[in-house]
């Protein structure tokens, strides 16, 4: 079990090309996004983001990140315009953090880290289904946000009091009519570029939409999402901290966003 992939010395993001070779592929995930670098495209929508809260099923610990999953048998929450063509519909979020407030986001801008980023993950409705989406070059839209230290944010309220129910790896809990529209910034201006899964196994099936607007979060708040554990409940507790992948090269990628 010990040799499964993880964000420790052993098995964390420097270990994962051992298993996962494409983890020196062309488009890996993350990046730091040069903002002096990134392109003004014209072709660029401004994002539709339409979910439906009765969609909201539960929220899991799932040993790497906690998420919550949204039913996706049918189009009541999706992703259209902005840089995709097509349908995608939301499948789950969840988020990476440090272990401090000085790290813990996967994205970064012109350097700059940030306390946590929430991944919203949406999957291409011309694939039968988010597994079948999840390896092909445009299966997946994720809407990465930027969680900055700040006031209490208490749309985050509802996620912090579920994870007392979801501490262990392999916990969930039931976790309805929760709307994500209120984890999003005012403005969904963005950045994009094409890359991949931020963990394994990597696929290179990600457009990423990076919203340049972070949303706060509070040092206490943050202190809550620390007490989760990568661990189940019958192993040694280890803290769920800095399950992050660190910016990957560009190789010759930049990013583009919609002229202001
Ligand atoms: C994009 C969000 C996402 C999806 C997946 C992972 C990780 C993900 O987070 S991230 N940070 O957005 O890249 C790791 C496990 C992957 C899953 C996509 C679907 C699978 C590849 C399954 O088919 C088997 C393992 C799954
Ligand atoms: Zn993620």
């Amino acid at each position: 079990m010990s040799n499964g992939w993880g964000y420790a010395d052993h098995n964390g993001p420097e270990k994962w090309c051992d298993n996962f070779p494409i983890a020196n592929g062309p488009r890996q995930s993350p990046i730091d996004i040069q903002t002096s670098g990134a392109s003004y495209d014209e072709s660029l929508k401004a994002l539709k983001l339409q979910y439906d809260p009765s969609t909201s099923l539960d929220i899991l610990n799932n040993g790497h990140s906690f998420q919550v999953t949204f039913a996706d048998d049918d189009d009541s929450s999706t992703l259209t315009e902005g840089p995709i063509s097509g349908k995608y519909r939301l499948k789950q979020f969840h988020f990476h953090w440090g272990a401090s407030d000085d790290k813990g986001s996967e994205h970064t801008v012109d350097g700059k880290c940030y306390p946590a980023e929430l991944h919203l993950v949406h999957w291409n409705t011309e694939y039968p289904s988010f597994g079948e989406a999840a390896s092909k070059p445009d299966g997946l839209a994720v809407v990465g946000v930027f969680l900055e230290i700040g006031a209490d944010n208490p749309n985050l309220q509802k996620l912090l009091d579920a994870m007392d129910a979801i501490k262990c790896k392999g916990t969930q809990t039931s976790f309805t009519n929760f709307d994500p529209t209120i984890l999003l910034p005012e403005s969904l201006d963005y950045w994009t570029y094409l890359g991949s899964l931020t963990t394994p196994p990597l696929h290179e099936s990600v457009t990423w939409i990076v919203c340049k607007q972070s949303i706060s979060v509070s040092s206490d708040q943050m202190k809550k999402f620390r007490s989760l554990l990568f661990t189940a409940d019958d192993e040694e507790a280890c803290c769920m901290v800095n399950n992050y992948r660190p910016p990957q090269p560009l190789k010759g990628r930049y990013a583009s966003a919609r002229p202001p």
